[in-house]
C-alpha cells in the first residue's frame, strides 16, 4: 500500500517527531506542509494528516490543502500533538476529510511540550505547559507505533475480506 504523511509542525517539531515514527513503520513519504502548496495524491491509498495545535485548532494550512484534494475512497488518519494531548482537536479535520469522501481509519494524539509564557499570560495554560515538558517522550513514541500498527493491521484485514 502506497502511503503518505502530510504534516505541519511549526513550533518545536513535536508533530514531526510523531510523523517520523509513523513514516518509518509505514514506509511512507513524508511532506512538511511548509514546503508545498499542492500535492498529487492519486497514487496513495493511505494518507496521514498531522499538526500541532495552535490556539485550539490544527493548522489552517492543513485545512486549506485538504479542501483542494479529491479524497474519494482514500484511507486517512489524523494525528496531533498539543499541550493537553487529546484527540478532540482532530475532529474538525476528520469531518472535513470525510465530507470530501475519505474513509477515516484513526485518530491519534499525544502531548507536545510548550512554554505558555511565550504566547499567553493564562495561568491554566502555564500549568498545562509545565505538565507537557519532555513530551513527546518514549512512551508517546511507543503509543504512536502501536497506533500505526493497528491501522495497518485493520487495512490488511479489510483487503483480505474483499
Ligand atoms: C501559539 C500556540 C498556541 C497553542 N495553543 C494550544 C492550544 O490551544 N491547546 C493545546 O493543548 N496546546 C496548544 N499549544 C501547544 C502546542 O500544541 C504543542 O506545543 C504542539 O506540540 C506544537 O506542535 P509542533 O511542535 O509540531 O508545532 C500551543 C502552542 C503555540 C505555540
Amino acid at each position: 500500500m502506497k502511503s503518505l504523511i502530510i504534516y505541519c509542525s511549526s513550533y518545536k517539531n513535536n508533530t514531526e517527531k510523531i510523523a517520523r515514527v509513523f513514516s518509518e513503520k509505514m514506509d511512507s513519504e513524508l511532506i512538511n506542509i511548509k514546503d508545498i502548496t499542492d500535492v498529487n495524491i492519486i497514487s496513495y491509498n493511505l494518507i496521514g494528516f498531522g499538526s500541532g495545535v495552535y490556539k485550539e485548532s490544527l493548522s489552517p494550512k492543513l485545512f486549506e490543502l485538504a479542501e483542494k484534494l479529491d479524497l474519494k475512497n482514500k484511507n486517512v488518519f489524523v494525528f496531533s500533538t498539543s499541550g493537553i494531548g487529546m484527540t478532540f482537536y482532530n475532529k474538525k479535520l476528520i469531518k472535513l476529510l470525510m465530507a470530501k469522501g475519505a474513509v477515516n481509519i484513526g485518530s491519534f494524539a499525544c502531548k507536545g511540550n510548550f512554554i505558555a509564557r511565550e504566547f499567553s499570560n493564562n495561568k491554566l495554560f502555564d500549568y498545562i505547559g509545565r505538565l507537557s515538558q519532555g513530551h513527546p517522550n518514549d512512551r508517546d513514541f511507543k503509543y504512536a507505533e502501536r497506533f500505526i500498527e493497528r491501522v495497518l493491521d485493520s487495512l490488511e484485514k479489510n483487503s483480505k475480506n474483499k
